[in-house]
């Protein structure tokens, strides 16, 4: 059973086209990055699943259902990118207070535990910290025990060791058979926090897979060394050459061929090399190519 299906989905404000024909299958039980720079259509896609916004054309299922049935039947737990909580509030009333709303809630008890929020239980909202604030969030968003979970940028104003816990916290609530969908621009937290990695550029998937198979999916690595005042003209005729940096006396060149191009480096070229180093290419090189490219 698929937990998300977008069929050619577009969606334009006026002239803008936030989302391009957006085909997309998420099957249940399943954890989903939408790894995306500023602007990619990511927010709009989320959006649309949670039946805020209409696509323009196209057509969304949520378990099979629209988006308003599957926000209706407290399928859906969303962690948007705003959101402010009732300031005289304590947590626990506010996590009571939403989890009266849901059909099947899970127990008040397990929520604070989920979100790490069991000691601040009693504190006022309007005396939360940034970083406790989103927790509460996120125990709204898990309160009505929803199957799937949608969360926008839910880390971004968190510190590093609030990020962690962050998502340990998702894993737990994942691990129970839920599907969750989320949107970042940190490609550590993709990689780190999903089975499943889909980049999206301009309003289109420019790449979907594991992180494993996007890495491997961009030109291979990279040369680098130091070259002296030696000219690098004639180093893109190399094999395996895909480009040439230049940058404060070192030259890199990004190669599909790393063995063939150090062959030809060393055996063709009378060039000084020094210092050289080899580097596979990351998530970082594989995101950069496929949202340039795009
Ligand atoms: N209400 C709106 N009216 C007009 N244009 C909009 C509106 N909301 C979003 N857009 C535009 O649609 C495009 C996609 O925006 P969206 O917020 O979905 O991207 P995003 O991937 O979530 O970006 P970010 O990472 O910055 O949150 C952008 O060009 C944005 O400027």
């Amino acid at each position: 059973m698929n937990a998300i299906a977008f069929t050619d989905v577009t969606k334009s404000y006026g002239s803008v086209l936030a989302v391009d024909g957006l085909t997309l299958e998420v099957p249940a039980g399943s954890t989903v990055a939408l790894l995306g720079p500023n602007g990619a259509g990511k927010s709009t896609s989320i959006n649309m699943l949670l039946g805020l916004l209409r696509p323009t054309s196209g057509d969304i299922r949520v378990f099979g259902e629209t988006p308003a049935e599957a926000v209706r039947h407290g399928s859906i737990g969303a962690m948007l990118q705003e959101g402010t909580l009732i300031p005289e509030l304590t947590v626990a009333e506010t996590v009571e207070f939403i989890r009266r709303l849901y059909p099947d809630p899970l127990p008040l008890e397990e929520i604070l535990r989920l979100a790490d929020l069991t000691d601040l239980a009693k504190r006022r909202a309007d005396k939360l910290s940034g970083g406790q604030t989103q927790r509460v969030r996120f125990a709204l968003a898990v309160a009505g025990a929803p199957k799937l979970l949608l969360l926008d940028e839910p880390t971004a104003a968190m510190d590093v060791e609030s990020r962690r816990s962050f998502w340990d916290n998702m894993r737990a609530y994942a691990a129970q058979g839920r599907t969750i969908l989320f949107a970042t621009h940190y490609l550590e937290e993709a990689d780190e926090n999903s089975d499943r990695v889909v980049v999206v550029a301009r309003g289109r998937v420019v790449a979907d897979g594991t992180a494993a198979e996007i890495k491997a999916s961009v030109a291979g690595q990279s040369v680098s060394f130091r070259l002296g005042d030696q000219s690098v003209s004639g180093l893109d005729g190399l094999p395996g050459i895909t480009g040439v940096e230049l940058q404060g006396g070192r030259v890199t060149l990004r190669t599909a061929d790393a063995d063939a191009t150090l062959d030809a480096l060393y055996r063709k070229t009378t060039l000084d090399v020094r210092d050289l180093q080899i580097h596979g290419a990351d998530l970082e090189d594989a995101f950069l190519a496929l949202t340039q490219e795009a």
